[in-house]
C-alpha cells in the first residue's frame, strides 16, 4: 500500500513519509509500554503494602503524558505529511492530465476524473493524514503488550501471542475476499457519479422530451448497482469482523482460564491475573478497530488503484530535441488514424502553401474534424506523417505547435468569468488596446455595449449567459488576439442564425486574412472563396480543386452543392461574387 501510494506520489515523498511511520511506530510502542508499568502498580495494590504503588503510580502517569506528546506530534506529522502530498498529487495529476491526448478525454472520462480528482484524491491521501497512525498503533500496540505480558508470564503471554497469526490470517483473508466486492463498490460509485453530472447536463433535453418530474432511469439503474454492489461488499467484510471479534473474545476467555488454573494450581497469585486481563483488555481495542481502519485502507487502495491507472497513461510524447518550423504551411503525407480499430482517415495526402485556405467537405462523419485535430496533435497519426513547415508535428514541442495554431470551434466553452478575461485567454501578455482592437474586429463590441456588465460582465459557466452566437464572436476574438499564423476552423457558422451569422463571419474573414487556413464548413459560402477544396469522404479525398474546377467535374462536391444550393445562390446573389462560377452548374 506505502509502495503505491509512493509509486503513485514520486519518490521525493519517501523520506517525510518513513520519518512519520517510525514516530509513529515509536509513539505505538510508547502506549504498549506505558502499559506494563500497570503491573507493578497492581502489585502493589494487592499486596501487602498498597502505598508502594504511588511512585508507580506518577511514572504511569509520566509515560502517559509522555505518549500524548508523541502521540500529537506523530499524528501532527502525519497531517502534514498528507496534506503537502495532497498538494503534490494535485499538481501532479494536473499536470499529468494536460500532457494526455484530447482523445483521452471521452465524455465518461469528465466524470470519473472530477470525482478522482476531489473524493478519490482526499481518501487516497486521508491514508496517511487519518488511518496510517491507528492502523500502525493497531498493530504495535497489541504486540508491544504481549511482549509486556510475555516477560511478566510466559505461558499467559504464549497464550495471548497464539492470537496474533490468527488475526493476521483473519486480516490477510478479509483483504483478500474482499478485493472484487471492494472495487466494483466503487467501480459503481464512479459510474453513479458519472450519470449524475449527465443528468445535470441533460436537463435541458430531458426536460424539452416532457421528462420534467419522471426519474432518470439510467441513473436510477446506476444507483440501484451502487447500493446491491455496496450490499455486497459489506457482506464480504461480515465473517472477517465477526472472525476478528470472536477470536479476540476468544483469547480473553482462554486467558481468564488459563490465569484461573494457574492461580488455582498456586503458581500465580490473584493480582498477576488480574494485571495479565487489564493487559488483554487493552490489547482488545486497537485489534477490533483493525477491522474498520482495514476497510477504510481497502477503499483507498482502490482509489490509489484508479491514480496509478491515469497516471501511467501514456501522455503524447515530447520531443526530445524538439524542431521550430521556420515555415507555416501545411501537408499531411498518406495519413490513417483510427479509433480503436475503426479507420477514420485513410491514407490522406494533401498540403495547403503557407498563406492560403483550404477547404474540407464531405458528408456527416467523413472524418474532417478529425483531420484537423490530427494537424493541431490532438491525437497521433498510426501512420503517415502531419508536418507544420515542412515539420513532422511528432517532432515540435507542444507549446510552440500550440502558440502557431489557433483553432476556432462550432461549439465554444467560455469559463467562468468575465468577456475580458475570456478573450485575453488568447494572450494573456496582450495589452489592453490590443484586448479591445480584437473585440472590434470580431463585432463583440456591439455585444458588450448590450450587456450591462459590459466587458466586465460575467459570461457563466461554459459561457451559458452569452448566445452561441456570442459565444462564438468571443471565441474569435480570442483567435485574433492569439495571432496564429494558422487558423482552423471547424463548422465555426453551422449554427448560427443568419444575424450572427453575418457579424461571425465578419470575424472570421478578419481571422484568416493573411494566414494559412483550413476550415471544415458547411456553408458554402466561405467554402467557395478557398483556394482549394478537398472532398472528403469515409476518411479518403474522392475529390480535391477548386470550387470551379469541382463544379465542372460534375462529382460529389457538384453534387452536395445542388443541395445547398438555395442558400449557396443567395449567398452569391448577396455578395455579387457569382461572375466567377461556370455558367449552367448553379442550379435553377
Ligand atoms: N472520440 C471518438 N471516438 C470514437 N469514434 C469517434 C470519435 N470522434 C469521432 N469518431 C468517429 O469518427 C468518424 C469521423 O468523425 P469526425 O468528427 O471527424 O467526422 P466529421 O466529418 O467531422 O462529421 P460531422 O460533419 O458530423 O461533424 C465518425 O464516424 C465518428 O463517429
Amino acid at each position: 500500500m506505502i509502495r503505491m501510494l509512493l509509486r503513485v506520489l514520486g519518490h521525493e515523498y519517501a523520506v517525510p513519509m518513513r520519518r512519520t511511520m517510525v514516530l509513529m511506530t515509536i509513539t505505538a510502542i510508547a502506549e504498549g509500554s506505558s502499559y506494563a508499568l500497570l503491573v507493578p502498580v497492581l502489585r502493589a495494590l494487592f499486596g501487602s503494602a498498597p502505598g508502594d504503588a504511588v511512585p508507580w503510580l506518577i511514572a504511569f502517569g509520566a509515560a502517559v503524558a509522555v505518549y500524548a506528546v508523541l502521540r500529537y506530534t506523530s499524528d501532527l506529522s502525519g497531517m502534514r505529511v498528507g496534506t503537502t502530498m495532497l498538494r503534490g498529487m494535485y499538481h501532479r495529476l494536473g499536470d499529468h492530465l494536460a500532457r494526455l491526448p484530447i482523445g483521452w478525454y471521452s465524455s465518461g472520462r469528465v466524470g470519473e476524473v472530477s470525482v478522482m480528482a476531489s473524493r478519490g484524491l482526499l481518501q487516497a491521501m486521508g491514508v496517511v493524514a487519518h488511518l496510517l497512525a491507528p492502523f500502525i498503533s493497531a498493530c504495535v500496540t497489541p504486540l508491544t503488550i504481549i511482549a509486556v505480558m510475555l516477560a511478566f508470564n510466559g505461558r499467559m503471554g504464549l497464550a495471548a501471542l497464539a492470537a496474533v497469526p490468527i488475526v493476521a490470517a483473519i486480516q490477510i483473508w478479509t483483504g483478500r475476499s474482499t478485493a472484487a466486492g471492494d472495487a466494483e463498490s466503487a467501480e459503481r460509485g464512479h459510474e453513479a457519479t458519472g450519470r449524475v453530472v449527465e443528468y445535470l447536463q441533460a436537463q435541458p433535453v430531458l426536460r424539452a422530451g416532457g421528462r420534467t418530474a419522471e426519474r432518470f432511469r439510467l441513473l436510477d439503474d446506476s444507483l440501484r448497482e451502487v447500493q446491491h454492489a455496496s450490499r455486497r461488499s459489506t457482506l464480504s467484510a461480515l465473517p472477517g469482523v465477526v472472525g476478528l471479534t470472536l477470536t479476540v473474545q476468544a483469547m480473553f476467555t482462554v486467558l481468564l482460564v488459563l490465569g484461573a488454573y494457574l492461580a488455582l494450581g498456586g503458581d500465580i497469585g490473584a493480582a498477576e491475573v488480574l494485571t495479565i486481563l487489564v493487559l488483554a483488555a487493552r490489547c482488545a481495542d486497537p485489534l477490533l478497530s483493525l477491522a474498520e481502519i482495514g476497510g477504510g485502507l481497502r477503499g483507498a487502495r482502490s482509489e490509489l488503484a484508479r491514480l496509478d491507472t491515469v497516471l501511467r497513461t501514456e501522455p503524447l510524447r515530447e520531443p526530445r530535441e524538439p524542431i521550430r518550423p521556420e515555415r507555416h504551411d501545411l501537408e499531411f503525407e498518406s495519413v490513417a488514424f483510427q479509433y480503436g480499430d475503426r479507420t477514420v482517415i485513410d491514407d490522406v495526402s494533401l498540403s495547403v502553401p503557407e498563406g492560403q485556405r483550404l477547404a474540407v467537405v464531405g458528408p456527416s462523419g467523413a472524418g474532417k474534424s478529425t483531420l484537423l485535430q490530427l494537424l493541431a496533435r490532438f491525437y497521433d497519426v498510426d501512420a503517415g506523417v502531419v508536418r507544420v513547415g515542412g515539420v513532422d508535428v511528432r517532432a515540435i514541442s507542444t507549446e510552440v505547435l500550440m502558440a502557431r495554431i489557433a483553432i476556432v470551434f462550432q461549439d465554444v466553452y467560455l469559463f467562468d468569468g468575465t468577456i475580458e478575461e475570456n478573450v485575453r485567454l488568447g494572450r494573456p501578455d496582450a495589452g489592453e488596446a490590443e484586448v479591445r482592437a480584437a473585440a472590434t474586429a470580431a463585432r463583440l463590441d456591439e455585444v458588450i455595449e448590450r450587456l450591462p456588465g459590459g466587458w466586465a460582465a460575467n459570461v457563466g459557466e461554459g459561457g451559458a449567459l452569452l448566445s452561441g452566437g456570442e459565444r462564438q464572436r468571443v471565441s474569435i476574438a480570442r483567435a485574433l488576439l492569439k495571432n496564429a499564423p494558422i487558423v482552423l476552423l471547424d463548422e465555426v457558422t453551422s449554427a448560427l442564425d443568419p444575424v450572427n451569422e453575418a457579424a461571425v463571419h465578419d470575424g472570421i474573414e478578419r481571422l484568416m486574412a493573411g494566414r494559412t487556413v483550413v476550415m471544415v464548413a458547411h456553408r458554402l459560402r466561405t467554402v467557395r472563396r478557398a483556394d482549394r477544396i478537398v472532398f472528403l469522404d469515409g476518411g479518403r479525398i474522392v475529390e480535391e480543386g477548386s470550387h470551379d474546377e469541382l463544379l465542372r467535374r460534375g462529382g460529389r462536391y457538384a453534387d452536395f452543392w445542388n443541395v445547398w444550393s438555395p442558400s449557396g445562390e443567395k449567398d452569391m446573389q448577396k455578395e455579387g461574387r457569382a461572375a466567377g462560377t461556370a455558367p449552367g452548374i448553379l442550379p435553377a
